[in-house]
């Protein structure tokens, strides 16, 4: 059992929202791994990062992934920083993944001040510029598909990709 597709890019990319969207259109299942990380941890994001750490989220992360690439068959969602762990990237390469782009500015505007997302509570334009810069290749890397969603409406991105991943 493989995700009919799993959906990267940064922090406000889209990933959750247009997931979502793209799964109702396919009649699958959608999830986040964010959310399935939230469920494990038995408490939110933030509170994550501040009582256990970063590196805990990202061990949570990593087997999250691992187990859900091999057992979920709808539309994965993943967190804009799981592509940052090599066997995560490895395993990827087995998948159908959707690249969703964005460029600084909308990216910035659509995370506002970064609430809910702990590496954007200081700054969150200069770490979305760093964070975006050191990890777009990575993304690119894994993509088998990339879309870029500046200016454009969650419904229509949705709509494109479900035309792109329809068999036949
Ligand atoms: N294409 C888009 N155009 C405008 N706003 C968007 C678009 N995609 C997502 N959003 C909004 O941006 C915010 C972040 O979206 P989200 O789906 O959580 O991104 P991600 O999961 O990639 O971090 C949400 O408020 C969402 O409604
Ligand atoms: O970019 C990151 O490292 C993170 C992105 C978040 O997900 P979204 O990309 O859905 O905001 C979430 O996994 C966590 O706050 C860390
Ligand atoms: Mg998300």
């Amino acid at each position: 059992m493989a995700p009919v597709a799993v959906v990267v890019g940064p922090p406000g990319a889209g990933k959750t929202t247009v997931g979502q969207a793209l799964a109702a259109l396919l009649g699958v299942r959608f999830a986040d791994t964010d959310h399935l990380v939230e469920e494990r941890a038995g408490k939110p994001i933030p509170e994550i990062f501040f009582d256990d750490g970063e590196d805990e989220f990202r061990r949570l992360e990593r087997e999250t992934i691992a187990a859900s690439l091999g057992s979920f068959d709808g539309v994965l969602a993943l967190g804009g920083g799981a592509i940052l762990d090599d066997g995560t990237r490895d395993a990827l390469g087995a998948h159908t993944v959707v690249f969703l782009s964005v460029e600084l500015s909308d990216a910035v505007k659509r995370v506002g001040l970064g609430a809910g997302r702990p590496l954007l509570s200081v700054n969150p334009r200069a770490t979305l510029k760093y964070l975006m810069e050191q990890r777009r290749p990575l993304y690119a890397a894994v993509a088998t598909h990339t879309v870029k969603t500046d200016g454009r409406d969650p419904g229509d991105l949705a709509a494109e990709l479900a035309g792109l991943l329809k068999p036949g």
